[in-house]
């Protein structure tokens, strides 16, 4: 078996409280991931060298060369195998770029679970998720996918208990938001508004939410500190967060650094009509539904070469 295709999902953050600024440039938050069913795919073929292409949806704002989070996470793997392993990889990308919905670190994950079986390597779990946290605080989530609660700076992982499923909609917006300039304006805020940052804490309402597949009561504790930075650097946002309360969402937030803006609906159906709503309004660029949770990367297919 010489090929191995990957399919990997988005993430929205249902709770993201942002702790002061560490020594090391990152924050110390309370992070709860949610695996949603926007999927990317990574192909990886055995190959004597390292390449990457990138096909679908804004491929021509993903890097091809090293820069790319996903050769990223094949070249650490095979450092950590030590030898020099080589494969190329084809990213099939739906997830939104630079959306707030870690795209990046999904097809870094996928890439990893890939070359791992490719390679027959045969690592665990738990030597996967030390070499993700080495390529970003939001890869080790994205190998684990489901729900989760991520402390440190998002990167020490705990899975959550949740019934059911939950229905979203997605408000795409035109361009990206860097995750590190949002983090920037977050505490230019707080210095300027002299708010101190609370040391991080898990809503109890939320995860007693999830717990019981409260639909109703999730939507009414979503939060995200990094919400009013996202707006800050993108005025549009709040119009769209607008028309998503005005048009019956049960919760409404930028997902994570943004710009991407999610909505809890209260089944399929209201999904649908939400998101025709959002359309209607022309507060996206584009508006797509999705549930979740969903499990992390996936095998999709194994094949030799033809
Ligand atoms: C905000 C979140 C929410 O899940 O993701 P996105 O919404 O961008 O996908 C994450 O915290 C992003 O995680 P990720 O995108 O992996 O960030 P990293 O590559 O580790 O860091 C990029 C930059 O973000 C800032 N950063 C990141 C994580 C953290 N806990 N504190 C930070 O201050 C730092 O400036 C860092 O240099
Ligand atoms: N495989 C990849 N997919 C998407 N972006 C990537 C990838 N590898 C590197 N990047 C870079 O990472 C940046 C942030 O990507 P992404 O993970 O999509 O967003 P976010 O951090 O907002 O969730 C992009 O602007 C791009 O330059």
């Amino acid at each position: 078996m010489n090929r191995v295709t990957v399919r990997v999902p988005a993430k929205v953050n249902l709770q993201l409280a942002v702790g002061p600024l560490r020594d090391d440039g990152y924050h110390d938050l309370v992070n709860v991931f949610h695996a949603v069913s926007i999927f990317d795919e990574v192909t990886a073929t055995a190959e004597t060298g390292m390449s990457v292409r990138v096909e679908g949806d804004s491929a021509d704002q993903v890097p091809e060369d090293g820069d790319n989070l996903a050769i990223r996470a094949a070249l650490a793997l095979a450092r950590h195998a030590g030898r020099s392993y080589g494969v190329s990889l084809v990213i099939h990308k739906a997830i939104p770029v630079a959306g707030g919905m870690a795209g990046g670190s999904a097809d870094a994950a996928a890439a990893l679970v890939a070359c791992n079986e490719l390679w027959g390597l045969g690592l665990p779990q738990e030597d996967l998720l030390e070499i993700a946290a080495d390529i970003g605080s939001d890869v080790p989530f994205a190998l684990l996918g489901g729900t989760a609660v991520g402390t440190g700076r998002g990167e020490r992982l705990t899975s959550l208990e949740v019934s059911g499923t939950f229905h979203w909609v997605f408000a795409l917006a035109d361009g990206g938001l860097s995750t590190a300039s949002v983090y920037a304006e977050c505490d230019r805020l707080r210095e300027a508004t002299g708010e101190r940052a609370a040391w991080p804490r898990a809503s109890e309402a939320l995860l007693a939410a999830l717990r019981a597949g409260d639909a109703k009561a999730l939507g009414a504790e979503l939060a995200n500190d990094l919400q009013p930075a996202a707006v800050m650097l993108r005025r549009s946002l709040a119009r769209t967060l607008d028309a998503g309360r005005e048009h019956g969402a049960l919760g409404s937030l930028v997902s994570g650094s943004g710009p991407t803006c999610a909505f809890l609906a209260e089944s399929e159906s209201h999904a649908g009509e939400l998101a025709a709503a959002l359309r209607g309004a022309g507060v996206a660029r584009e508006v797509i539904t999705a549930h979740g949770p969903v499990p992390g990367p996936t095998v999709v297919q194994r094949a030799d070469r033809t």
